[in-house]
């Protein structure tokens, strides 16, 4: 058995509960307060800054060419494509950029993005991998769900976001990065494959509270 294969049957349950999460659903059948999406897509601006970091983290961590190249060409998009939609998405929503560029993370951005740079930074390649493809692989799986339902991917506000994770570039991106994981994990002892398997689980119980912090658009507790 391939080790991702491993890492899906493991975190299958978790994903269920991503699918069937009313962020998600209300995304897919266009019922999602427009409140609560702006509340995401400005904790996900904040997201993907960090996010870039982690690629720009494994291309110093990789140990040959073609991978370095892609990670940096990842966090080229990810600051140019990816980001780009975010900050059309917050002009329509009514988020100027001056609002978008002073906003300050939730606990959940914080913690998420604070684990993956920890583990990247202090991690080997793999390790890095494994905090990172939760995040691409369960966002794939989600548009793909989404993009089924009839005229979903056309909806005037969540159709782009929809189709851009459904899209044929955004599988083979994930599939890239589930390549990877199965070659940095061949061969390795069944000690470092568990800890890379904590690792995917963390990062995908933190992609479920992201969707959960949207939805209750959770700051902090108090105030001061
Ligand atoms: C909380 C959260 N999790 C995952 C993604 C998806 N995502 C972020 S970076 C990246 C790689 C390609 O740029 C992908 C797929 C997101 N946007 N927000």
């Amino acid at each position: 058995m391939k080790f991702s294969q491993r890492l899906y049957e493991n975190v299958l349950p978790i994903w269920e509960k991503n699918h069937a999460h009313p962020f998600v659903q209300g995304m897919g059948d266009g019922s999602l307060n427009h409140e609560k999406f702006r509340f995401y897509m400005v904790q996900d601006y904040l997201y993907l800054i960090e996010y870039a970091k982690v690629f720009a983290l494994g291309a110093a961590k990789s140990t040959d060419l073609k991978t370095m190249g892609k990670f940096a060409s990842l966090l080229h998009s990810t600051l140019e494509e990816e980001m780009s939609l975010h900050r059309q998405y917050a002009k329509r929503f009514g988020v100027s950029e001056e609002e978008l560029e002073a906003a300050k993370p939730s606990p959940t951005t914080l913690a998420y993005t604070h684990y993956m740079l920890a583990v990247s930074q202090n991690g080997t390649l793999a390790e890095l991998v494994a905090a990172l493809l939760p995040c691409m692989w369960s966002y794939w799986e989600i548009g793909k769900d989404l993009s089924r339902r009839e005229g979903a991917s056309e909806h005037e506000f969540f159709g782009e976001w929809i189709s851009m994770y459904a899209s044929k570039e955004f599988g083979e991106l994930a599939t890239w990065c589930i390549d990877l994981m199965d070659e940095l994990a061949a061969g390795k002892p069944e000690a470092e494959l568990a800890k890379l398997e904590e690792i995917f689980l963390n990062t995908t119980r933190f992609e479920y509270m992201f969707w959960d912090m949207a939805y209750n658009e959770a700051m902090w507790p108090i105030d001061e």
